[in-house]
């Protein structure tokens, strides 16, 4: 299936067309299951998710927060309240804006109990704890590794989880969540969804935004021999529904077709 791109002028049509996406695709699961698995991304995702699931009152009744398996893509070794943390960023953005009454989505963590050294740096830091944290992880993920909805962002280097450009991490099949120590971009300790994880979501959604995103987009989109990781996630074959959801600096003088959501 190619790739949709649903591109549009300004962030806020951006987000309530994230928004919608990720209620529709919320009552599809919902119609075979108790409860819709999903995934979010660090970076500019949690502001995306406030504008559309708690700014955006209509979109926001439409959301059944307690059948919600929230989960990350991607997770720093540094304590849940830190400003590097995704679940922290979430919790800061989307749950702690929760109107009160409202029961809470079910959030899988990292464990904190587990976390050595200090902000997700090498020094005093465990490789043996930051390995279990990441097994404990994958003992987490929802039946058959099989989700419903993962977002992602994109880096300007192509990078999406921590999936980093000609690591060896993208070849790995038999861990679903592995630990990366060497993160080029900080913090260096984090663990990450795997290609196997990617390739069994019913959908994965990119969010990106603003000029500095074209030129990776045109690799992405464009470059045929170009290996960057939201490239290869592009490119899966396993039925994955790919969506783009950007504004029009980001495809600017990219030569893609954009449509609305
Ligand atoms: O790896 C990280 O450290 C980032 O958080 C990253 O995963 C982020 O999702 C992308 O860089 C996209 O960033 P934007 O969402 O800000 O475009």
């Amino acid at each position: 299936m190619a790739p949709k791109v649903f591109a549009y002028s300004d962030s806020e049509s951006v987000a309530n067309s994230v928004g919608k996406y990720v209620v529709d695709l919320q009552n599809k699961a919902l119609k075979g299951s108790s409860s819709f698995k999903i995934a979010l991304s660090g970076g500019s995702l949690g502001k995306v998710l406030k504008k559309a699931l708690i700014d955006n009152k209509e979109i926001g009744s439409n959301v059944q927060w307690e059948k919600w398996e929230v989960y990350f893509s991607d997770e720093r070794m540094v304590p849940l309240n830190h400003p590097d943390s995704n679940y922290g960023l979430f919790n800061e953005m989307v749950l702690s804006n929760l109107p009160s009454g409202i029961a809470k989505p079910k959030v899988h963590t990292i464990n904190e109990s587990l976390l050595t050294g200090k902000d997700g740096q090498f020094e005093g830091s465990d490789v043996t704890k930051d390995k279990e944290i990441a097994k404990e992880y994958e003992k987490s993920l929802p039946d058959g590794h099989k989700f419903d909805l993962i977002l992602l962002g994109c880096g300007p280097d192509g990078h999406t989880c921590s999936l980093f450009p000609e690591h060896k991490l993208l070849n790995e099949r038999s861990e679903l969540i592995s630990y990366i120590p060497d993160s080029p971009k900080p913090p260096p300790r984090r663990i990450t969804f795997t290609f196997p994880v990617l390739e069994n979501s019913t959908a994965i959604a990119f969010v990106a935004e603003g000029a500095g995103k074209a030129p990776v987009l045109a690799q992405i989109f464009k470059d045929s021999t170009s290996k960057l990781p939201s490239k290869l996630v592009n490119e899966i074959s396993s039925g994955t529904e790919i969506s783009w959801f950007v504004d029009d600096n980001a495809v600017k003088g990219v030569d893609v077709g954009t449509s609305k959501y």
